[in-house]
């Protein structure tokens, strides 16, 4: 079986000294960790990561990538530049660069594969609206944000780690219970599996005010493979409380 998945991510939050206490804090109690773990921080942070966790148990990792290879872009950080910095993970379609850059499912999809391209795994997350949960939306929206993913990348899908994040349940406190986030991951292993003989493999990560009190209830869930953390990351006890629900 695999081990369970935990990434902090640290979304436009941080600098030099407080990212070198917080990983200091992090590193200290992370003796009885078992699951894997990672942060994914803002870009010009990826070369104190590299310089700070190199050799450690915490992998690092970006929260969005360029679609291009290179060129005029300005603004854009390539995936070649992620890999310079040792990043394993990026995220790709976060529901905040979907709601506040327009990114579509096909650019999510694009980027994704731009991540495998260079060996990095994408963090490719989907989610509903609470418009669109309270319209019975749910199931479609995410298969829409999935199958755009398994169009563009084929046989590599398995490669990916997936995340679902209700976009409610993002820094508001309001938690998917475990049955509503159990429910929904596996509609979308189902769909995997349909893509892939080698779904069982790719680990989906529950995002959405997951916390050191409800971390265990929504990682007991058989389809919840992980967490993908927000504002709990940003606290060295909180995320390692997490770390040790995931690491049993
Ligand atoms: O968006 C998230 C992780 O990507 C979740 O954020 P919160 O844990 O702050 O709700």
């Amino acid at each position: 079986m695999k081990s369970k998945l935990i990434v902090g991510n640290w979304k436009m939050n941080g600098s030099l000294a407080a990212n070198a206490s917080l990983l200091a804090d992090i590193q200290k109690g992370m003796s009885g960790v078992t699951c894997r773990a990672a942060v994914c921080v803002p870009a010009p942070y990826l070369a104190q990561m590299q310089a700070l966790l190199s050799g450690s148990a915490l992998a690092w990792g970006a929260q969005d990538v360029s679609a291009h290879e290179a060129g005029a872009y300005t603004g854009e950080v390539a995936v070649s530049m992620l890999r310079d910095f040792g990043s394993r993970y990026c995220i790709v379609g976060h529901s905040e660069r979907r709601q506040y850059h327009a990114e579509s499912d096909a650019l999510v999809a694009t980027k994704a594969q731009r991540a495998l391209s260079a060996g990095i795994t994408p963090i490719v997350c989907v989610g509903e609206t609470q418009a669109e949960r309270a319209a019975g939306q749910t199931e479609a929206v995410v298969k829409r944000q999935l199958a755009a993913v398994i169009h563009t990348n084929g046989h590599c899908i398995s490669e990916i780690v997936l995340a679902y994040e209700p976009v409610w349940a993002i820094g508001t406190g309001l938690t998917a219970t475990p049955e509503q986030a159990q429910e929904v991951h596996a509609l979308l292993r189902k769909q995997l599996q349909a893509a892939s003989a080698h779904a069982d493999r790719i680990s989906i990560l529950y995002g959405g005010s997951m916390n050191a009190a409800n971390a265990s209830t929504l990682l007991d869930q058989p389809d919840v493979d992980g967490g993908l953390i927000g504002g709990a990351a940003l606290k060295a006890p909180d995320f390692l409380s997490i770390l040790a629900s995931a690491s049993c």
